[in-house]
């Protein structure tokens, strides 16, 4: 059995990255960053476990792709770590960046093979551009750059990070506890992405898969003979609402099922609850919002929609312009790639009797393509 965690660092927001996409949600083919880093980690046979720390939102998601053991992460890198490291019992702990996606099997074997030689192994790289520190100019052959994975002693570690002080990796919180560290060489590949540009530095990685994912939706509302009736976000002159626990806009409802379809996210009643007093009575196009945001985070982006609304009453087309306005200004896409279509169920059925409204809505997103980016 061995003797070793891996935990894998995959809570940061990607605010450096300034994109919509975050970094550990980019993909190579279908998988995710975090799954490809995994996924290659784990072939290698050589943990007992394996810890990913991720936000809570993050993990929701990420259990449908995999079945790694999933901690919640901290406010910092440090605090992410101490949450993992409450899961970890093996004697070593090597613990690695998500963001470092190109991690080759030598540098791993480089850095296994120092076990035991210090309390901490750490990859290293030499700098060879002139450092200047505030106006000095420092002697090169002293610098170092730190990479991840670093290979600690679990006990030493875990002590050496009960202290207030936020540290960069690992090994400078053990060479402050008074331990020990060892370098072995490190592997400009196992470079880590920071800036959107660095997608270049990445040869390990291939583009992410170009099919089109298309999901559906479908909700009813019945009227109210009280309230605002509001529909594709727009609202609608009648003298009559929606039951409903939010503000009823039903059209709204389905195309946040068709988008969440698409994307393998569940569906409205997961994310938002209509038992949850949150979201009494809220308005439906920030549910929306809400969603998009989620969509590009994890590497989605929006091709178009279609949404078709059965009503035998209210009349919707004086409003389907505004609707596919205001429903493109969400998804932050064209006008010309949402369409709203409406018709009456001839009489038939509860819409045609005049007790609700039926909306159907599609929705076809692609993969963040950052290979046109890197
Ligand atoms: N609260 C945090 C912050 C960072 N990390 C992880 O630590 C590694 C190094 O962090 P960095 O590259 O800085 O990632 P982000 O924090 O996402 O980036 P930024 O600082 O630009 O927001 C990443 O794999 C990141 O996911 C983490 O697990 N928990
Ligand atoms: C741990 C690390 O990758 C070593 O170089 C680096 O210190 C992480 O820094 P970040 O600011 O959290 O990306």
């Amino acid at each position: 059995m061995s003797d070793l965690t891996l935990i894998l660092l995959s809570a940061g927001s990607s605010s450096r990255f300034d994109t919509t996409v975050k970094k550990q949600w980019l993909r190579i083919q279908h998988k995710p960053l975090w799954q490809f880093v995994a996924d290659k980690f784990e072939k290698s046979g050589l943990f007992c476990k394996i810890i990913l720390v991720a936000s809570q939102d993050d993990i929701a998601f990420m259990k449908n792709y995999a079945d790694y053991d999933f901690v919640q992460g901290g406010n910092s890198r440090q605090a992410s770590l101490k949450n993992a490291l409450l899961h970890v019992k093996s004697e070593y702990v090597l613990v690695s960046d998500i963001a470092r996606a190109c991690i080759s099997e030598e540098l791993l074997q480089r850095i296994l093979a120092k076990k035991g030689n210090a309390d901490c192994i750490v990859p290293y790289l030499h700098v060879t551009d002139t450092i200047v520190y505030e106006n000095t100019t420092i002697d090169r052959q002293k610098v170092k750059r730190i990479q991840t994975p670093q290979l600690s002693r679990t006990k030493i570690l875990k002590n050496a990070l009960q202290t207030s002080t936020e540290f960069t990796d690992e090994s400078s919180a053990i060479v402050s506890y008074g331990a020990t560290r060892a370098f072995v060489e490190g592997d400009e590949n196992a470079y880590k992405i920071t800036f959107i540009q660095d997608l270049n530095k990445l040869p390990c990685l291939s583009g992410p898969s170009s099919d089109i994912l298309s999901g559906n939706g479908f909700d009813v509302h019945a009227f109210d003979d009280k309230g605002d009736m509001y529909l594709g976000g727009v609202k609608i002159d009648t003298e009559y609402g929606f039951k409903a626990h939010s503000d009823g806009d039903v059209a709204l409802h389905s195309l946040i099922d068709a988008l969440l379809g698409a994307a393998g996210m569940g569906d409205i009643g997961m994310l938002f609850p209509d038992n949850d007093v949150a979201y009494k009575g809220i308005d439906s196009k920030e549910l929306l919002q809400r969603v998009v945001a989620k969509i590009y985070n994890y590497g989605f982006e929006i091709i178009n929609v279609d949404i078709t609304i059965a009503a035998q009453k209210p009349r919707i087309g004086a409003y389907k312009n505004k609707m596919r306005q205001t429903i493109a200004e969400i998804l932050q896409i064209d006008k010309a790639r949402v369409n709203v279509k409406a018709t009456t169920t001839e009489k038939l059925g509860f819409i045609g009797r005049e007790e609700g409204v039926g909306v159907i809505a599609n929705a076809n997103l692609k993969y963040f393509n950052w290979k046109m980016i890197g």
